[in-house]
């Protein structure tokens, strides 16, 4: 068997993107640390890779909308210096509209999807530095920069992944931590049957398989890119957005009001 990468560690890998990470990675030469609230499917998918790969893999099963489980999971990740990845993907979205949502189902989706990241990504990063050597990598979303397209909740909770990792991603630049933040387009997972929306709702031309996502990402990874958008064949449109927000940047704090804002 190769020698270890270390290990990585993915939330959300009971199913759909975060369990074919797993697979992906230890077919690469990680050892995994799946996370996931499901037990049993987490531990299916750890033994068919255990299976197929010879790779050392354990589970924790863990609700990263409780404060106590998430601390439980920054804790193994703070104290094992063989971890070198992170793989924040756990994630749960919602197709409907601010009226029509259960308030507290979103304050839930906000604790998964912006603190349990947040928090993992705290347990993470100073090891990471300390060793000089580590991968985060952020799922985020399109909707990070089309917010208009579902649950406003949801959205916000994306453009908060990528902000955090535009940010992080600045601060890291002198260490060799690597970060990265994917933004999915639609894609075939169960994360629509939660969302409430079946994926076959959906005009089939817009959704990817989940395999060709994630070998797309890791493609990405490979090239050391920072954002990754599989589905967004004109990467030249994506330069141009950020490049114009880049340029922006220098001119939005000033000590006068712009002169539409004055009076007379
Ligand atoms: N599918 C899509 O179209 C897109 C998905 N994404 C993002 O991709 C990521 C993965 O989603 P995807 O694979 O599609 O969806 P799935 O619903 O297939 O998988 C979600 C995973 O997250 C886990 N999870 C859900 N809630 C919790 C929780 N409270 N605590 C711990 N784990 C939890 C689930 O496991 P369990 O139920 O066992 O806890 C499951 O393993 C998400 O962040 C999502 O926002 C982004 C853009 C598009
Ligand atoms: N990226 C999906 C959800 O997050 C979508 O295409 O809406």
């Amino acid at each position: 068997m190769q020698e270890t990468l270390g290990i990585a560690v993915i939330t959300g890998a009971s199913g759909g993107i975060g369990a074919l990470y797993a697979d992906r990675l230890a077919r690469q030469g990680y050892d995994l640390m799946l996370v996931a609230r499901n037990g049993e499917r987490l531990q299916r998918v750890a033994a068919a890779i255990r299976e197929r790969t010879g790779r050392t893999v354990l589970t924790v099963t863990a609700d990263l909308t409780k404060t106590d489980d998430v601390a439980r999971v920054a804790t193994l990740i703070t104290d094992d210096p063989r971890i070198t990845m992170l793989v924040n993907n756990a994630g749960v979205g919602a197709a409907a509209s601010l009226i029509q949502s259960d308030v507290d189902a979103m304050s839930a989706m906000i604790a998964l999807n912006v603190d349990a990241l947040m928090r993992l990504t705290y347990a993470a990063v100073p090891g990471f530095v300390e060793r000089d050597r580590g991968t985060i990598i952020n799922i985020a979303s399109i909707v990070a920069v089309a917010p208009e397209r579902l649950n406003g909740v949801y959205g916000g909770t994306k453009a908060f992944v990528l902000s955090f990792s535009q940010s992080l991603r600045q601060e890291l630049a002198d260490s060799n931590v690597h970060v990265q933040v994917v933004l999915p387009g639609a894609t075939a997972t169960d994360f629509w049957d939660v969302a409430g929306l079946p994926v076959q709702h959906l005009p089939q031309e817009m959704v990817m398989p989940a395999q060709d996502l994630v070998d797309a990402a890791l493609l990405g990874l490979s090239r050391k890119e920072f954002v990754t958008i599989p589905s967004l064949h004109d990467a030249g449109q994506w330069d141009a957005f950020d490049g114009a927000r880049q340029a922006m940047a220098g001119n939005l704090s000033t000590n006068k009001p712009a002169a539409r804002y004055q009076a007379g």
